[in-house]
């Protein structure tokens, strides 16, 4: 479904990613995880198509995509969840969900009132403004928006961020209903353990913009091998 091959990418003159080699399956969900600033977020607006690579190749759905702009990536079925979500605070939970419907106005769109069966909470705020939402309802909110795009692979950043500890395993679980019902690969930035435990199937550590590991279920199970990688 995703795979990067020797990818770098740079900030102006400074390297930020190196050598990096990463491939996700059909229906996996693959994680990412690492401490601040190693490189998550440059690595995922990359996949995006937010930041351009120095060299390497990025394939998705079998096509080359390592040139092509993000609105392409987007149509070709990538979601994207920002770190900070980016939901509209001015606009109610409905019109937001609204918003991704004229954004993804392709045939086989999600209607949003699918959403709402998925994010029953959602249905009680429709008409609250998204801004007045807690951190774990605006975090559904910008799921349930990307997932209006019917998108083949969705690509998560942090999305335990600014989310109470009871509510990142609601949304871990919803994840992973949207990833067995709607047969959607995820691939997620993390530094939650609890994330990164029972959300990843298989996860790679970064550290200084460089794939340092790749650990499979068996040691995602081991507290400590993965507290190695993470600040905790
Ligand atoms: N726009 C930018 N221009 C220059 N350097 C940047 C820019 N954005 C990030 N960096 C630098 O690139 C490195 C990687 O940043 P990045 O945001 O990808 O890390 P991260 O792992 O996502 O961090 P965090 O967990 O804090 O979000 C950091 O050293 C950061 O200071």
């Amino acid at each position: 479904m995703l795979n990067l091959t020797d990818v770098h990418v740079s900030y102006g003159t400074t390297p930020i990613l190196h050598d990096i080699d990463i491939t996700v399956d059909s229906e996996e969900i693959v994680g990412i995880m690492g401490k601040n600033g190693v490189g998550k977020t440059t690595l995922i607006k990359a996949v995006m198509g937010l930041l351009e690579v120095d060299t390497g190749t990025i394939t998705f759905d079998g096509d080359d995509v390592t040139s092509t702009g993000a609105d392409v990536r987007a149509r070709r079925g990538m979601g994207y969840i920002p770190q900070g979500r980016d939901v509209f605070p001015e606009l109610t939970v409905e019109e937001n969900l609204r918003m991704g419907e004229t954004i993804h106005a392709a045939d086989n769109s999600l209607q949003y009132e699918a959403v709402y069966d998925y994010f029953p909470i959602l249905t009680e705020r429709r008409t609250q403004t998204a801004g007045t939402l807690s951190g774990g309802q605006q975090q559904l909110l910008a799921i349930g928006r990307a997932l209006i795009g019917n998108p083949k692979l969705l690509v998560l950043d942090e999305p335990s961020e600014g989310v109470q500890p009871s509510i990142v395993q609601d949304i871990t679980r919803d994840l992973q209903r949207v990833n067995e019902e709607l047969e959607t690969t995820i691939i997620f930035v993390e530094q939650n353990l609890h994330v990164v435990q029972h959300l990843a199937e298989r996860c790679y550590a970064i550290d200084k913009g460089m794939i340092v590991d790749e650990l499979g279920s068996d040691r995602l199970d081991s507290r400590e091998a993965v507290t190695e990688y993470l600040a905790v």
